[in-house]
């Protein structure tokens, strides 16, 4: 089932660790096929060095699992949540890269500084609020999606034009 999505995905989780985006297994990418609905995600807690095309885990949009042995990423609700909210989105990655995640652990907007930035983002990145705890205490990878969502919302932000955001105190999703 959607092999050559599962090839793709697993291609660009392999990127991570490669451009040092990565620390252990902490960062996840997932791809959506959308005449299916179903999402293609790495799983849980694998070393990327023995990660192959076929521990590629397939879920549809709520979450039960479509086909593959091992456990979705930690972080599926939260891709999930993405997906069903924004329609233009195809793929979403998420780190733990080092720089990202310290703007994240300060919860501020990442202004548009440099010119490598405003390639890719019309205007600053944002860093959502902090989650409160019973966010954090309840289903917390999809309150983050919701924070996520909820920033956007706020804002005025399309996800095409602004492609990524600091999760307060956690990391970057992209
Ligand atoms: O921040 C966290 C956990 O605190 C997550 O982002 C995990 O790092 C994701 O790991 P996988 O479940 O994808 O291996």
């Amino acid at each position: 089932m959607l092999e050559q999505l599962k090839q793709q995905v697993l291609h660009a989780n392999l990127a991570l660790p490669q451009h040092k985006l990565v620390t252990f297994t902490w960062g996840n990418v997932s791809a959506i096929d959308r005449a299916s609905g179903l999402v293609v995600i790495k799983p849980s807690g694998l070393d990327y060095e023995v990660m192959c095309a076929e521990d590629m885990v397939v879920v549809d949009l709520q979450g039960n699992i479509r086909e593959g042995k091992l456990k979705p990423s930690s972080d599926t609700p939260t891709h999930l949540a993405l997906y069903r909210a924004f329609p233009e989105v195809g793929g979403i990655v998420h780190t733990h890269s080092r720089h990202a995640t310290i703007w994240a652990q300060v919860g501020i907007d990442l202004p548009a500084w440099g010119t490598t930035h405003a390639d890719y983002f019309y205007g600053d990145i944002p860093c959502t609020r902090l989650m409160t705890e019973h966010e954090i205490a309840g289903d917390y990878e999809l309150e983050t999606g919701n924070v996520i969502i909820e920033t956007f919302a706020q804002r005025g932000l399309a996800a095409g034009q602004i492609p990524a955001v600091l999760v307060h105190s956690h990391g970057p999703f992209a």
